[in-house]
């Protein structure tokens, strides 16, 4: 079976074409697209199958961050799921909305082809109660208002590709222009950086991450912030940016930091606050076996997974990250525990 699947980041937006027979995966295609308007990726995409005489897909895999409150488990689209991700368009306004408007697109220019969507969240729905509840009004909590996390179809991509190897205590540093830190026991989420939303945990590329709420209440309080004010200021005007005032670009900062104090402190911030996540995971997971990195910086920033594991040398973590045999650099193959999920799906008619 031919699955075409869609991955949309806060930054990217990356698809593949995968042969996939049970368990054998084969990659046909893997790319990145640069257009965002749903319409023009999707002709964009159907152009370069078209172009590289690949064949055609016969189903259709995309990922989506967050399901809300109802749709924990991947699952076939069908109108009622389709009204539910449109329900879920707040939890994650950097994503939903953009894969939304992506899923909509290949519904119209596919038609009649099974679609599946696949969530960040699900990896995390087992979330042990001391890690998953937040400590606020047990009605709010009732209602669903809970540490979901993110990036689960990158940690699942992890522990797919360790296989046998994998470890009882791991931990999955995703650095991207989102990122997030999850412990992993015995092959299981016990706990993750990010919230309710992506965008608690670390400081990321333009999110703010963890801070303290009062800000928040002092911002509308003082300052008379509305909600599009606090949202642009969380998700759009903090992280590397907000600190840098330059770029969201871990890459753009390196090239400037010895001539920009701002960039420099960005840079340092980032890994400060990578540090302190993962050290409180190995709290989380009373030690650690391995640390993986993955993301687009975690995967290439040489340099500054150097810096984050020399100084979590105090717990035993290989300081020559490239060489040390509990620091691993791994792929984040979202889009093939996609087409895997889309298939499984798909043969057990769900
Ligand atoms: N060689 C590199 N060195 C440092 N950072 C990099 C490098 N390549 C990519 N990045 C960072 O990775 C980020 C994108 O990460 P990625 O995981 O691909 O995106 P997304 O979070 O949108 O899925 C970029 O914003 C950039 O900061
Ligand atoms: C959840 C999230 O932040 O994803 P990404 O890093 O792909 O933007
Ligand atoms: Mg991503």
């Amino acid at each position: 079976m031919h699955i075409l699947t869609l991955n949309v980041g806060s930054s990217t937006l990356k698809f593949g074409l995968y042969r996939v027979d049970g368990q054998a995966l084969e990659v046909l295609l893997s790319d990145t697209v640069h257009t965002t308007n749903p319409h023009l990726v999707i002709q964009e995409v159907a152009a370069k199958i078209t172009a590289l005489n690949l064949p055609a897909p016969d189903a259709i895999g995309h990922r989506f961050v967050h399901g809300g409150f109802k749709l924990r488990q991947h699952c076939l689209i069908n109108d009622q799921v389709l009204q539910q991700l449109e329900d879920a368009t707040a939890f994650a306004p950097l994503h939903n909305q953009k894969a939304l408007g992506v899923i909509r697109a290949t519904l119209a220019h596919f038609p009649g082809l099974p679609e599946a969507v696949c969530f960040d969240t699900a990896f995390h729905a087992d979330l042990p109660e001391v890690a998953r509840t937040l400590p606020i009004d047990k009605t709010l909590q009732a209602e669903g208002i809970q540490r979901y996390g993110f990036h689960g179809l990158s940690c699942e991509s992890i522990l797919q590709q360790l296989g046998d190897a994998c470890p009882p205590r791991l931990i999955v540093a995703h650095l991207g222009n989102g990122a997030s830190i999850t412990a992993i026991k015995d092959g299981k989420s016990i706990d993750t950086s990010m919230g309710l939303t992506p965008a608690g945990g670390v400081m990321m590329g333009t999110r703010s991450g963890d801070i303290d709420p009062g800000v928040l209440i002092y911002l509308m309080r003082e300052k008379h912030y509305g909600v599009a004010q606090i949202e642009g200021l969380i998700d759009h005007n903090s992280g590397l940016l907000g600190v840098s005032v330059v770029s969201s670009d871990m890459r753009d900062l390196h090239k400037i930091a010895d001539s920009n104090p701002d960039a420099k402190l960005a840079i340092e911030m980032f890994c400060y606050s990578v540090r302190k996540q993962i050290a409180g995971m190995i709290a989380a997971l009373k030690g650690i076996d391995m640390l993986v990195f993955t993301g687009g910086i975690g995967e290439h920033d040489v340099p500054l997974r150097a810096t984050i594991c020399r100084d979590l040398a105090c717990f035993g973590i290989d300081a020559e990250s490239d060489y040390g045999s509990n620091v691993q650099v791994l792929s984040s193959q979202e889009n093939e525990q996609i087409a895997r999920h889309t298939q499984a799906l798909l043969e057990a008619g769900l």
